[in-house]
């Protein structure tokens, strides 16, 4: 090895060791803290990054804050809705669900991708346990209720006693968005919207979404015009403008729910920037979109 080759390494390995140093006041702030991830479909379409994320999880779980993992699937949705010649409809960013439609949703997101993401926490060296709303009676649903839109639910009430019971074992729970109401009818509920739930229930210390997109733009097409920071108020008017629209409501949506019930900030960031689950948490950097419940904690 020449001179400049050992300097190379040591200057890499004091950037390391640096980079692990800054994290520290981070990790002494979030240790033993909730953060609830919601993992969208939308992100989880490039394998190299999955891998990133999946190992973010396990990262987070190793340092001892508290993750859980709620994920989507939407594309997946739609694919084996596709390949069964049944017709992907939405409303509002919501997917139109009838029953053979509720049967694919059912069955891609709780036996698909909630399987295929448990295993992969578990190849990365952490122990996953998979459920839906269903398992240990964590979410009751009620139907949302709009016309025509079929089995989509909201949720009706969260027991956080089976989250509690598996993070306090060191398990990190990945939770997919079915759940039945007191008949044992199925719904379908944005996985958004069951991260925000769960985050407030749980009074998380975070809300992260995880989205293919920078965050909340003013103009969606125009990543240049990302909104950095806005509070709730900012977020509502964004919505009753038509600046969000599309899969963007119910994030947003969420997001401003769970802060209004105590969550400390709610971030939607780009899932496609490597390790961001990670930038996020341990440093400064601040990407995507901050949403607080005033300007008060804006600086945050
Ligand atoms: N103002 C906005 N800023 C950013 N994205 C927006 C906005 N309005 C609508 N969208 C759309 O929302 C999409 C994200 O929602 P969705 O596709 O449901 O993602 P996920 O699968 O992560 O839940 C973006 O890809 C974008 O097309
Ligand atoms: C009612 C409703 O729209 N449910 C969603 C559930 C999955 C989801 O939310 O997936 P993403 O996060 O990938 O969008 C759906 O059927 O697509």
């Amino acid at each position: 090895m020449t001179v400049s080759q050992t300097e190379y390494i040591k200057q890499d390995a004091a950037t390391r060791v640096q980079v692990l140093s800054e994290a520290l006041p981070y990790i002494q702030q979030f240790i033993g803290r909730t953060i609830v991830v919601k993992y969208g479909g939308a992100a989880m379409k490039d394998s190299n990054l999955k891998d990133k994320v999946i190992r973010d999880i396990v990262f987070l779980s190793c340092v001892g804050l508290r993750p859980i993992l709620v994920h989507g699937g939407g594309p997946e949705i739609n694919s084996w809705l596709d390949k069964l010649g049944i017709e992907a409809q939405f409303k509002n960013g919501l997917r139109v669900t009838d029953a053979p439609t509720m049967d694919v949703v059912e069955m891609v997101l709780v036996g698909r991708v909630n399987k295929e993401i448990v295993a992969l926490i578990n190849q990365a060296g952490g122990s996953a346990v998979g459920l839906c709303g269903k398992d240990g009676n964590l979410i009751k649903a009620r139907p949302q209720g709009d016309e025509g839109i079929g089995f989509v639910g909201e949720v009706n009430n969260v027991n956080i006693k089976i989250l509690e019971t598996l993070v306090n074992n060191g398990y990190i729970p990945v939770v997919s968005s079915v759940a039945a109401d007191e008949t044992g009818q199925p719904y379908n509920i944005n996985a958004d919207t069951v991260a925000g739930e769960i985050a407030a229930a749980l009074g998380a210390e975070k809300l992260i979404l995880l989205t293919d997109t920078r965050g909340i733009l003013k103009d969606y097409k125009d990543p240049s015009t990302l909104i950095p920071k806005v509070d709730i108020q900012e977020a509502r008017e964004l919505i009753a403008m038509d600046v969000v629209s599309g899969g963007m409501i119910p994030k947003v949506n969420c997001c401003v729910r769970s802060l209004a019930q105590g969550v400390k900030a709610a971030h939607i960031i780009d899932g496609r920037i490597p390790h961001s689950l990670l930038l996020e948490i341990f440093t400064d950097v601040g990407i995507g979109t901050m949403i607080v419940g005033s300007h008060l904690q804006m600086s945050g």
